[in-house]
């Protein structure tokens, strides 16, 4: 059996099992503790340069398995789990995309913050191809057809989601890419983002309508995971890059999945340079308590704990959240 980290529950090491109930050989959990930080990578961005590989955990959650096998990365003695939110081989669809797995699965490894990364269209001119946008709004435009929420099945929370994503990462993201602005890195340090289902592009007529609503991106992954990281009570932020301008710009091409493809190319290094620079920057002792997510704890047990009364509470789905939070709500 693999070595385990210290803080990790026993009572789930038999999830620490990939998925083809091959033993987990090639799992060697970092020495430095905890894993606290985790990248989810979209399209494009299939793995971290300058991390070495040390293991593969696929854990199986009351959820199902997660996109893809985790893989737990060391910079510095500093581990980081990276989860490819398409599948290692860009296989699952956005709207297939296990996100509950995914978020349970980071948590019970010990992850609290998560910088996500997405490849996005732009809605606004100034928004060019190749520019990061850290954004601090979402429109939800799926449809309700992903899972989004733990809290269901006779236990319910309500978390507070006005503010999407977490200012303290978007802050260290920016101050980040300010350092790298001679380098070619532009980044915009807010903006809306549009969640739309997919796996289709938008019509024109969408298009439009969505920069009327003050959308700046537009993306078919950015919902449910923020929703879920919320729940999980994990500090989340997601940092886009645009590669086209979806179908409202005259003179433009439409959006298909070459432009986004050879676009995402063309700048993966500069997408790579700068995850890599925010995860340095994340790792420093100053960070310890947001990398944590101190700042999120005890907000879902609140969330159910005020709502759903504890002889309409089903055992299953507690037990289920239990998972997320060993010990939540036992009498
Ligand atoms: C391959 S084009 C559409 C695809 O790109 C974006 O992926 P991600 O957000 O995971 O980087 C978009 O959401 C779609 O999934
Ligand atoms: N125009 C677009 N619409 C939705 N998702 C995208 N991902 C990249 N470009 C996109």
């Amino acid at each position: 059996m693999a070595d385990l980290p210290q803080s990790f529950d026993p009572s789930f090491s038999s999830l620490w099992w990939p998925r083809d109930d091959k033993p987990a050989t090639d799992t060697r959990l970092p020495s430095a503790g905890p894993v606290k930080i985790a990248v989810i990578g979209g399209t494009g961005l299939y793995k971290i340069d300058g991390y070495v590989p040390i293991g593969r955990v696929n854990p199986l959650t009351p959820w199902g398995y997660p996109s893809a096998p985790i893989v737990i990365l060391e910079h510095g003695g500093v581990p980081v789990a990276f989860l490819a939110r398409h599948g290692e081989h860009h296989q699952i669809a956005p709207h297939e995309i296990p996100a509950r797995a995914n978020i349970a699965a980071l948590r019970s490894l010990g992850v609290r913050s998560v910088v996500s990364f997405s490849a996005v269209g732009s809605l606004q001119e100034e928004v060019r191809p190749m520019d990061f946008v850290v954004p601090d709004q979402v429109i939800d435009r799926t449809k309700g057809n992903r899972p989004f929420t733990f809290f269901e099945d006779g236990l319910v929370g309500h978390v507070p989601f006005a503010d999407p994503y977490d200012d303290k990462i978007a802050q260290v993201v920016r101050n980040c890419a300010q350092h790298m602005e001679g380098e070619g890195v532009v980044l915009h340090s807010k903006g809306t983002a549009v969640c739309i289902e997919g796996p289709q592009f938008s019509t024109r007529a969408e298009s439009h309508m969505y920069r009327s609503w003050g959308g700046s991106v537009i993306s078919m992954s950015l919902l449910p995971e923020a929703k879920l990281a919320r729940e999980a009570e994990l500090a989340f932020q997601v940092i886009c890059m645009a590669t086209d301008y979806d179908c409202w710009r005259e003179g433009e091409g439409d959006v298909d999945v070459a432009m986004v493809m050879a676009r995402m190319g063309g700048n993966a290094e500069n997408a790579r340079r700068l995850v890599g620079a925010v995860l340095d920057e994340l790792a420093r002792p100053e960070h310890a308590d947001l990398v944590s997510a101190k700042h999120l704890e005890g907000a879902s047990v609140g969330a159910v704990a005020f709502c759903t009364k504890p002889e309409g509470r089903n055992p299953e789905a507690l037990k289920k959240a239990q998972y997320l939070f060993p010990g939540f709500l036992e009498q």
